[in-house]
């Protein structure tokens, strides 16, 4: 059978490699992706573009921000519809795609009285076209506007199913029937002659039902149809076309991965070449030393103690190790009563020895990169683009494979990447102006990991002969396995000094959620991850320790992604640093050492006030708002993981699970995806190809972070970045920095941010508690409780 060639347009939505999925798995199609302001076609006259669909068996306009009446929010897409006789291919629109086709007819556009983002319905259909063979589907919608063809009816008619004056062309195919509030709300289309579709629901979401998906293959069947039928014509058509020398443009896919066949149309009936293309993310740009696997170059020297009778402290340890006010690294799997809090995702600690080490930091702010991982220290201008070449290039370079199998780090780099960090990846233009580093890692070779449910403990080198270390080390072990009963615990806080804490204003919150709302009602997001920062100010000589502030911390808010980081340089001009106390839930991402890569969402709060019931919390969290936040994010990660896994390699291994943690009830998602052996791809790749952290952006991520850049008005710096480590094994384990204070050392400042997801269903009062509730997990560290901003 032939197999199909697409052409599909990207409206930067965060659900395009969805889509690109589907039609690979289901259609056997090989897609070729371009964004719809590829400046190739936008800026070169119609032929061009004309001589390029040509290439193509037909087009899938995707769904996308804004509004189909803005030609900038439609690019290409506004292009399809009206293209002369011969060049004509079969489109099917998607959302966005869909409403151009319907406004391109007659149709009109308006707002929904009550926008629909991550909910799932029911859709009804009379089994044509693309519904044919189609019985119940339930499909997930993600849409502020829809598509009107001038039906006079406010509830189901018989109306509903025919061709009106307004749009005599356009024939209805689906409606939505179950929202009261909007009416009728128009699902499906087709056009009567020509070979255009659409579905205003989303196929690839992971809430539709197999159903929903089925009308790719009803398109594509039609679309053969029609081809079949017009194959002589177009053959006519073709020939005498005037020859554009398309090749001069360079055609290939974004992701540089396709390049451009000279024909592999359906007509090219001489030559059918077909062209395969997976990943539609790039993968980081890279030298040439970082292609294939990497042979072990490093060798990791080790040793394993079994603590079970005694359990050890990790906080005593880093204590007794060093001196906690030099670079110190501790990434702490937290625990309550001698047990990890959530061995799933915090099974192990890790301390790291990292003085003197070599280290990679780079500035959003001045775009300078600072690292001596290649020997040398160096500055120089660069990117995020090299930063990630640089890490690839080290971890190659410093590759291990005989450690213990049984932990996940070896020894590797260990640090953080801030969210202005991410945003710069995503082409999204920053507020930051400083030169404080939005990336930094430090090189730890010497290591102790932590096993807290086998209850062992492994010393780790990647030194020669580091015999002195082991023994200091094992010293200190039986030092502490003596004392077993001692952990470490905060100095008594009862009198504290209280510094004074700038809280974000209430009624200034709420007026920012109402503005999130506006701009989701306009069809520019789905869902805004709104956020603020407390600020924390001691002023004088009565500033704690902040490792007496950690050991609060983890003593109050055990998560288990606790991390105490104190990371410093010095430069001629002046000692800078930065030190981070976090008590995450969640995990972003981690991949193993065989590749396979796990995201974690976390998106749906509850407090946990005195006495609520897991049971309640199902309940509170099991609604359309939660679900909803949820939903749009795990369609969001499948599209980043789709980006550099390739099609056919996502799973949701969890839907919306409800997870208990200190303070409060959590909808978390896990969704997997395994990268493919002989892949030039890595972890690394995946960490940044999705960054930011999707439940700190909400959707579609690029406009929804250019909008929340402007309602927020300040960075976001550490917080809603992302921290841990890569491996020198070859995996990789990062957290979403929240719950978190970090202050840097020329700035008597402890940052807390904290925010949540604002949707239309939001109420700007429950947001800003929402907010204020995240800001708990951290404001009791200086003596603060619940005190309620104002
Ligand atoms: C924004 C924060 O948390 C994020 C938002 C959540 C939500 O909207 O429910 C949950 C977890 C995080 O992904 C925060 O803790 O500050
Ligand atoms: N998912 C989409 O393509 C949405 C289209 C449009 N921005 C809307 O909100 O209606």
């Amino acid at each position: 059978m032939h197999r199909p060639h697409l052409l599909f347009l990207d409206a930067y939505d965060s659900f395009s490699n969805n889509i690109i999925n589907l039609l690979q798995q289901d259609l056997n199609a090989t897609v070729q992706v371009i964004k719809i302001d590829d400046k190739r076609f936008v800026a070169s006259d119609d032929a061009c573009f004309h001589a390029f669909l040509a290439r193509f068996d037909a087009v899938v306009a995707g769904p996308g921000p804004g509004d189909p009446r803005n030609p900038h929010d439609l690019g290409l897409i506004g292009k399809l519809w009206h293209l002369p006789e011969g060049i004509c291919v079969p489109v099917l629109g998607i959302c966005l795609g869909f409403q151009s086709l319907a406004l391109a007819f007659g149709g009109t556009a308006g707002r929904l009285h009550q926008p629909r983002h991550g909910l799932v319905t029911e859709v009804s259909h009379q089994g044509q076209s693309l519904f044919k063979d189609i019985d119940v589907l339930m499909a997930t919608q993600y849409h502020s506007l829809h598509a009107k063809l001038g039906h006079n009816v406010d509830k189901a008619s018989p109306e509903l199913w025919k061709v009106t004056s307004d749009c005599p062309d356009i024939l209805p195919l689906a409606w939505d029937l179950s929202d009261d509030q909007n009416g009728p709300i128009l699902m499906g289309i087709r056009h009567l002659t020509k070979p255009f579709f659409g579905v205003q629901y989303h196929p690839e979401s992971i809430c539709t039902s197999s159903a929903g998906a089925r009308i790719i293959h009803n398109w594509w069947s039609e679309a053969l149809a029609w081809t079949i039928d017009r194959a002589a014509i177009l053959r006519k058509i073709e020939t005498s076309h005037p020859v554009i020398d398309v090749d001069s443009v360079d055609t290939n896919s974004e992701s540089g991965e396709d390049s451009a066949s000279t024909s592999s149309s359906l007509f090219d009936a001489v030559n059918p070449t077909i062209r395969d293309t997976t990943a539609t993310t790039p993968a980081v740009t890279r030298n040439s030393s970082r292609m294939g696997r990497p042979t072990a170059s490093t060798s990791v020297s080790w040793r394993c103690v079994d603590t079970s009778l005694d359990g050890i402290d990790v906080a005593l340890l880093l204590r007794n190790l060093q001196d906690t006010d030099q670079q110190a690294i501790m990434l702490e799997s937290g625990s309550k009563s001698g047990q990890p809090v959530r061995p799933e995702t915090g099974r192990f600690s890790i301390v790291g020895c990292a003085n003197d080490a070599q280290s990679i930091r780079y500035s959003t702010g001045n775009h300078i990169i600072t690292s001596d991982l290649s020997g040398t220290k160096t500055s120089y201008t660069g990117s995020m683009a090299d930063v990630w070449s640089s890490v690839e290039s080290f971890m190659a370079a410093n590759k291990a494979t005989d450690g213990s199998i049984d932990i996940p780090f070896w020894g590797g780099l260990v640090g953080f990447v801030s969210y202005e960090a991410g945003l710069e990846t995503i082409d999204v233009a920053q507020s930051t102006n400083n030169d404080r580093s939005d990336v930094w890692f430090v090189f730890v070779s010497r290591s102790i990991v932590v096993d807290h449910v086998e209850k062992k403990v492994y010393i780790q080198s990647l030194e020669k002969s580091d015999n002195h270390w082991f023994g200091r080390v094992e010293e200190v072990l039986q030092k502490l396995m003596k004392k077993s009963d001692t952990r470490s615990e905060p100095h008594d806080n009862s009198n504290p000094v209280l510094p004074s804490v700038a809280a974000p204003k209430q009624e200034e919150y709420m007026s920012k959620v109402k503005t999130c709302q506006y701009h989701i009602r306009a069809g520019d997001s789905y869902e805004l991850c709104l956020t603020d920062q407390s600020m924390v100010l001691y002023g004088d000589s009565s500033q704690p320790e902040s490792f007496e502030l950690y050991q609060r911390l983890r003593t109050f808010n055990p998560a288990p992604f606790g991390a105490y980081l104190r990371l410093e340089e010095e430069n001629e001009q002046r000692k800078n640093g930065v030190t981070i106390l976090s008590s995450s839930p969640e995990r972003f991402l981690s991949w193993s050492r065989a590749g396979k890569c796990q995201f974690r969402p976390i998106k749906g709060t509850v407090e946990k006030k005195h006495g609520l019931t897991r049971k309640e919390a199902e309940a509170l969290l099991n609604v359309d708002k939660e679900r909803a936040e949820n939903l749009m994010i795990v369609d969001l990660i499948r599209h980043d993981l789709h980006g550099v896994v390739g099609s056919g390699n996502v799973k949701v291994e969890k839907l919306m699970a409800v997870e208990e943690y200190q303070t409060v009830f959590q909808l978390v998602s896990v969704i997997e995806g395994q990268l493919q052996e002989g892949s030039r791809h890595t972890g690394i790749d995946v960490l940044a190809a999705s960054l930011p952290p999707g439940s700190m952006t909400g959707a579609p991520k690029k406009r929804s972070c250019e909008l929340l850049t402007e309602i927020e008005g300040k960075p976001r710096g550490i917080y809603s970045g992302v921290l841990g480590y890569f491996d020198v094994g070859g995996g990789g384990d990062f957290s979403v920095v929240i719950r978190t204070a970090f202050r840097w050392d020329d700035e008597d400042v402890w940052r807390i941010g904290a925010g949540g997801a604002v949707t239309v269903l939001s109420s700007p009062q429950a947001e800003f508690e929402e907010m204020d509730l995240k800001r708990q997990s951290c404001l009791p560290l200086f003596g603060h409780r619940r005190d309620p901003a104002k």
